[in-house]
């Protein structure tokens, strides 16, 4: 099993990694900062996937892969409400923000800030109606302003947050990495993103501390790391000495981004919830009916259970089992907001739930050894050994 697992990992460090792509030679302030990451692969991979594509075909790829998602997803509570209500309040809400010039699936603005969205609309699969797409807008090329020739204050945030801010959220104090010396509170800040690089010795990681000073002369040593990795310019919330002491907050308030979709935090809340579209599938595909008991094993945040939930249409039960007790107070929560009473959760490590030295050697029908030998910890542990789960016919079993 070890041995498989390293095999993945040495599979992945060899994949692809990021770079800028402009030679160190040519930077200059004027393309200094702009979002213009690609992927540089492994070229065996490389090859592989040109044969099998084509060469335009993968470049665009390739391309797309750096880009954040262009739309939000929305799984609307039907419970509570219709996909239909939740477009009209949504529109209602982001033209109030000064955010689109609301039409449904045509929504231009003239000025900047009213170009974030560019529509909304039903997802088109049958039986998929309650789910709702926002599409935003990019990649747009940010003003940085003018520093009179010297170089810009500026803020570097981790690939999570920057990936949180790409789709609407600001950018929250542990998010932050480095930041230049003398910010104050309200300066303006270029804001990129640190990226994991592999090392010499094949591990990935990130080549700074926490609290780095950033010096934007080209002898920082991460100048020109982060040329092509800027995601929009901002405001100071705090001073540098502030961001690295609080242990909470807004950092930076984000007034430009190279990608725009709205926030969606504290919206319409119990009525929808922000979802990936393959989770919501994953629990779409299980088909649960109401009446039905379903066991999700590793269930906070809760978005699939409470999606099983409400396609039960909250009769039966929905047993939802997480190892950490704040996320199942998270899990009741949510379930409370979105008028969901079949679920009971439980704080419990799964591993512990499955019962060793069942009779048969069989496993589920949908995976082969193989495939259990390459899926790491509980998800190997729940299909590989003689347990309950893999001898039981009556258990429909879905890893997410
Ligand atoms: C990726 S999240 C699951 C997302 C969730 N299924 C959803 O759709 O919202 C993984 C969760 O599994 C939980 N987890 C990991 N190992 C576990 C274990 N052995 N027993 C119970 N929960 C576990 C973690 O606490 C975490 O909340």
């Amino acid at each position: 099993m070890q041995k498989g697992r390293d095999f993945v990992k040495a599979i992945c460090r060899s994949f692809f990694t990021l770079r800028s792509n402009t030679p160190i030679s040519l930077m200059d302030q004027s393309t200094r900062y702009r979002y213009s990451p690609t992927l540089k692969w492994n070229p065996m991979v490389e090859e592989y996937f040109i044969k099998a594509y084509g060469a335009d075909h993968f470049s665009r790829i390739s391309t797309a892969l750096t880009h954040p998602s262009c739309y939000s997803c929305i799984r609307v509570n039907t419970l509570k409400s219709t996909s239909d209500a939740v477009i009209e309040k949504l529109l209602e809400i982001f033209k109030e923000r000064g955010m689109c010039n609301v039409a449904v699936q045509e929504c231009t603005g003239s000025a900047e800030s009213l170009k974030a969205i560019k529509s909304i609309s039903k997802c088109q699969y049958p039986g998929l109606d309650y789910v709702v797409f926002v599409k935003g807008s990019g990649p747009h090329a940010i003003h940085y302003g003018d520093n009179e020739g010297k170089p810009l204050k500026e803020v570097i945030v981790s690939r999570k947050c920057a990936e949180a801010v790409l789709r609407g959220a600001q950018v929250y104090v542990p998010g932050v990495l480095a930041c230049s010396a003398h910010v104050e509170r309200g300066d303006a800040v270029a804001v990129s993103v640190a990226v994991e690089q592999s090392g010499p010795d094949g591990g990935w990681g990130i080549a700074m501390t926490r609290g780095t000073v950033l010096q934007g002369s080209q002898a920082d040593p991460y100048y020109f790391e982060r040329d092509g990795f800027y995601i929009g310019q901002a405001t100071a919330m705090m001073s540098r000495a502030g961001m690295f002491r609080a242990s909470e907050g807004v950092a930076v308030d984000m007034k430009e981004r190279v990608f725009r979709l709205p926030s969606f935090y504290d919206l319409l809340e119990g009525e929808i919830f922000l979802q990936n579209l393959p989770s919501i599938i994953t629990a779409h595909a299980l088909d649960p009916q109401p009446g039905e008991r379903i066991l999700d094993m590793c269930a906070a945040p809760g978005g699939k259970t409470t999606a099983i939930a409400s396609l039960m249409k909250d009769k039966g039960e929905v047993v939802a089992v997480d190892r950490s007790h704040n996320k199942v107070l998270g899990i009741q929560k949510l379930a409370a907001e979105m008028g969901l009473s079949c679920i009971t959760t439980y704080k419990l490590d799964a591993l512990k739930s499955v019962c060793h030295g069942a009779e048969s050697d069989s496993l589920p029908n949908t995976c082969s050894v193989e495939d259990v030998q390459s899926i790491d910890g509980f998800d190997a542990k729940l299909l590989s050994e003689k347990n309950y789960m893999s001898v039981n016919p009556d258990v429909r079993l879905v890893i997410t």
